[in-house]
């Protein structure tokens, strides 16, 4: 029988009625990152489906991912591969383990095949935020001095701020939440501020370090940035069942319209694109979410920050499905009126950095 943390799930069998009650006990293994906020978040997946499966018992297993390992070439330049997922996937795939638990930004737009999105938790509150290094007065972007040097390494947020702070100066930091405070905080450190997922701070208990809270216009968020995703076996019934009762109907709309609008601009997950999406106008049943009206901005901004592009999109909404071709005419009409140069420039430049590496 399986069981304990990281053991290997035996049972392969989906049966076509599930019934937990009288089926063998299986320990469904939750997988994750090794980094402290993966495993706040895998527990934070855990302990929900604890609560909703009493019955059921569930073990976890941490590992680390290309995008741990790899921390010292520029975020950028991997752009575009799965670094922060693979390694789970295919300890998904070999049945070593059963959900995997993910920032939803993280995941690539497209899975490989075999594996799905079982679940969509609720989001947090999904702007990034502003962290100043302790012991400065700065309140906001407008008030840091010329010259300051703020810490990111997404180009997202590099490509939009560079447009309307001009003065400042933005360096690649890498490493954990933890590890990116520290170097911030260093006395001799050359960063005054960083720029974070509110999400990921508010997580880890950090909430308490964010000076200011920044979202559109001055900085639209990452695609899904915010919610939690479980990733399963597209042939595993029973997790499917379990992650039914995980997931969170207005944050699956809104983060799946925001997804589709990504994958039609074809980028990864570290491309200059921005987003903003509300439902308003609600409307329920039994089934649960029934209709609403989804408010969908999008962007893409040129890594210098001269080029811009954005659009905002507003349509009555059934289904899930339909919240994804929303996104997909949002990104449609961005790559029509000029996000496509940007998006192409952004690829040369990319394969010129490859191939000078490998020359
Ligand atoms: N790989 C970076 C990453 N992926 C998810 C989060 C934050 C949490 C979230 O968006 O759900 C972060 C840290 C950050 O961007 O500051």
């Amino acid at each position: 029988m399986a069981s304990g943390i990281g053991s290997q799930s035996t049972s392969t069998s989906s049966p076509t009625t599930i019934d937990f009650s009288k089926s063998k006990p299986r320990t469904f293994v939750l997988a994750s990152r090794a980094s402290k906020l993966a495993q706040i978040q895998t527990n934070i997946v855990r302990d929900a489906l604890e609560a909703a499966f009493p019955a059921l018992s569930f073990g976890t297993s941490f590992m680390s991912t290309e995008g741990d390992k790899n921390q010292s070439q520029a975020l950028y330049l991997l752009g575009g591969k799965a670094l922060w997922t693979k390694e789970l996937e295919v300890a998904l795939k070999e049945n070593l383990v059963d959900m995997l638990v993910h920032s939803f930004k993280d995941v690539p737009t497209t899975l490989p095949d075999g594996c799905e999105i079982g679940a969509i938790l609720e989001r947090e509150d999904p702007v990034d935020s502003l962290v100043v290094k302790q012991g400065l007065p700065f309140t906001d972007l407008v008030s840091l001095p010329d010259g300051s040097v703020v810490g990111t390494s997404s180009v997202r947020r590099v490509a939009q701020l560079r447009r309307q702070y001009p003065k400042l100066v933005f360096l690649d930091v890498r490493g954990n939440l933890n590890t990116r405070l520290a170097k911030l905080d260093a006395p001799d450190g050359p960063y005054t501020a960083l720029i974070l997922a509110k999400a990921g701070l508010v997580r880890l208990g950090l909430g308490d370090r964010i000076t200011a809270d920044l979202k559109g216009p001055i900085l639209y968020h990452a695609v899904s940035q915010g919610a939690l995703a479980v990733e399963i076996r597209s042939n595993d019934q029973d997790a499917r069942e379990l992650c039914r009762a995980l997931t969170h109907p207005e944050t699956q709309w809104k983060c799946l319209a925001e997804r589709a609008m990504l994958r039609v601009l074809e980028g990864g997950c570290s491309v200059p694109v921005g987003v903003e999406s509300e439902l308003t106008e609600v409307e329920r049943d039994e089934g649960g979410l029934k209709s609403a009206r989804l408010t969908i901005f999008g962007c893409v901004t040129s890594i210098d920050g001269v080029g811009h592009v954005s659009h905002k999109m507003d349509e009555r909404v059934e289904s899930a499905k339909q919240a994804e071709e929303a996104g997909e005419k949002l990104a449609r009409w961005l790559r029509d009126n000029g996000a496509a140069a940007i998006l192409d420039a952004i690829t040369e430049d990319r394969q010129k950095h490859a191939e000078e590496a490998t020359t």
